[in-house]
């Protein structure tokens, strides 16, 4: 795992050795305000995680620092605690929502779960098509309409089928993008209404997914999605093609929700658990040397 986790944060450890070309047992404070800065932590958070630092750090310092960010009360939500488990993917286009349901849907299938795929977004054609093509080669049912069709329709239908074949794990998508926000923010408040009515409680978990290489920007858009139906937890994806692993820092410091996985790639194998200790560690064995 932590194999995966520094190939998933190369391109942000080798802006750490820009700063840094050798690693050290200590280092000033300015070093790590630039190495944070560097790997696009957020300014206002670096200022408040230094204030409380020496000006030389250890690494247990800087370890104690950097981990502190991610000790917030989170609810976790468990998917073996439901069945079928009932998840939302939500996102801007572009942001890796398709791919994730990919991912998810194989890391399911290695738990031996069974799942079943709702095209939710049927703003989009090639949407419907390109979840069809994935669901095709996972070899994983979908529900899918026709372009234009009402996605709470595919929720209700793809719950209900779920119910109906005793299937373990419900993935649907969303649009990421309608005519207006004010549609989008309607269209995804009935899709949760018309999940409950499917199955009460449902949707268990409404997840987000973020870019990653879009940096703490990302935050904005969390926070307009999680005003419009509430979100659960993360998914940060493209860490791999990216500088910018601190921001990971950030999207914590500002959201407080969990960080359930990131993406490393574009296979669907490619999807990790985030543990926040981990993450801490691959980027403090940049810096220090081993102890
Ligand atoms: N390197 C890398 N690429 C990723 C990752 N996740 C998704 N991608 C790529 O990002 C692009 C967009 O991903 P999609 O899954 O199509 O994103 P989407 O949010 O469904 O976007 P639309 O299809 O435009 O709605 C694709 O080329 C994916 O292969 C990741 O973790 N790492």
């Amino acid at each position: 795992m932590f194999g995966f986790l520094k190939k998933a944060f190369g391109k942000t450890n080798e802006a750490i050795r820009e700063v840094l070309p050798e690693k050290k047992t200590k280092i000033s404070k300015e070093e790590f305000e630039e190495i944070l800065l560097e790997a696009d932590v957020d300014y206002e958070l670096i200022e408040r995680l230094l204030e409380s630092l020496p000006e030389t750090i250890t690494r247990i310092q800087a370890y104690n620092s950097l981990i502190s960010v991610f000790q917030y009360r989170a609810e976790w939500i468990d998917p073996n605690a439901y069945h079928p488990f009932v998840e939302m993917i939500i996102g801007v286009n572009g942001a890796g929502k398709t791919t994730t349901i990919a991912k998810l849907a194989r890391r399911y299938q290695k738990e031996g779960k069974s799942v079943i795929l709702g095209a939710g977004d049927t703003f989009r054609a090639a949407a419907i098509e390109q979840l069809s093509r994935w669901a095709e080669k996972l070899q994983v049912p979908i529900v899918a309409t026709r372009q234009g069709h009402d996605p709470s329709a595919v929720v209700f239908d793809t719950i209900r089928s779920a119910l109906a074949k005793g299937v373990d794990r419900v993935i649907i998508d969303t649009a990421g993008r309608l005519h207006t926000q004010t549609n989008l923010a309607e269209e995804l408040k009935k899709m949760v209404r018309v999940a409950d009515k499917a199955l009460p409680g449902a949707p268990h978990r409404k997840m987000l997914i973020l870019d990653g290489t879009q940096g703490s920007s990302t935050v904005n858009q969390a926070k307009a999605f999680d005003a419009m139906i509430g979100i659960d937890g993360i998914i940060i994806t493209k860490l791999d093609g990216t500088a910018k692993g601190g921001s990971v820092l950030s999207i914590a410091d500002q959201l407080k929700m969990p960080i359930y996985f990131i993406g490393t790639g574009e296979q669907p194998e490619d999807l990790i658990p985030f543990k926040a200790n981990e993450y801490v560690n691959t980027i403090l064995d940049e810096i220090f040397v081993p102890a």
